[in-house]
């Protein structure tokens, strides 16, 4: 295939080194606002910033190219991209974190949370850990786990950072030097802890995910999740 990167930063780079590996040509390596053109690319991935990432995948959509989302921090706009992708018969995905891993670990959430629904005793608490350069707080990870918990657990309604609120699903959000990704959900009861966690070693898991979300959305129309692309159920 041939990848435009729209944001060239630390994923755009690892996502490069991946697909030139996987036998895949890079044709455009775009890292601010400028005009680029997309003509020559069979797919756009785009790993840019929360402000420039509804306007990459506009640009994409109304140019009839395939764009792989996993820009974090812009989605009070997925519904307006989504509805782009529809009137103009495209093909995007979006996901908050790419790598299996957490693709599988989203299911987990959301069993246990469906699990834990009626057990009063508990309480739940989701830390998440990522490197010092991170723009966003929460994460979009764990802001798609709190919603997950959310839908499926009967005495939560809302997410917030670091509260004590009723009814509120209270995220950690910590900020150390290297740390690639880290999420870990504990329901706590006053006998004992259970806990579910997910820790990143690099960025090559969410790059080789986001690789493999274009090799499968190239020739497909429509707007699709990391669920679709494993085809889990
Ligand atoms: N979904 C996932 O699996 C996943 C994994 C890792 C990171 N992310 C997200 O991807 C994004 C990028 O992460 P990163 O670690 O590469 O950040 P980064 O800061 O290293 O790279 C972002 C790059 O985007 C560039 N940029 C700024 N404006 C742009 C524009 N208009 N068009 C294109 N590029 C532009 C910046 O110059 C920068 O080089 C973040 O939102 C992060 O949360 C998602
Ligand atoms: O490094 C980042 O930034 C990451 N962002 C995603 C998120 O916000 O959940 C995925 C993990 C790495």
């Amino acid at each position: 295939m041939k990848i435009a990167l729209l944001g060239y930063g630390k994923m755009g780079k690892t996502i490069e080194a991946l697909a030139i590996k996987r036998g895949h040509t890079i044709v455009l390596r775009c890292d601010d606002t400028s005009e680029n053109d997309l003509k020559n690319a069979d797919i756009a991935i785009d790993f840019s910033i929360p402000e420039a990432a509804f306007n990459n995948i506009s640009k994409c959509l109304n140019n009839n190219t395939p764009i792989v989302s996993g820009t974090t921090g812009w989605l009070d706009k997925y519904n307006d991209a989504v509805a782009l992708c529809k009137d103009k018969d495209g093909a995007f995905i979006y996901a908050s974190n790419f790598s299996l891993g957490v693709t599988i670990f989203f299911e987990l959430n959301k069993t246990l949370a469906k699990m834990m629904s009626n057990l009063k005793e508990y309480t739940i608490d989701l830390e998440e850990i990522h490197h010092t350069q991170k723009l966003d707080a929460p994460s979009g990870t764990a802001i798609t786990l709190a919603e997950s918990i959310i839908d499926n657990h009967q005495k939560y309604t809302q997410w917030k950072l670091d509260s004590n609120a009723e009814n509120t699903v209270s995220i950690s959000a910590k900020r150390l030097d290297n740390v690639p990704g880290t999420h870990r959900i504990k329901y706590v009861s006053a006998v004992d802890t259970l806990e579910i966690k997910h820790t990143a070693h690099s960025r090559e898991g969410f790059a080789l995910g986001a690789i493999v979300a274009a090799e499968w959305l190239v020739d497909k129309t429509g707007v699709f999740t990391m669920k679709d692309v494993l085809n889990i159920r």
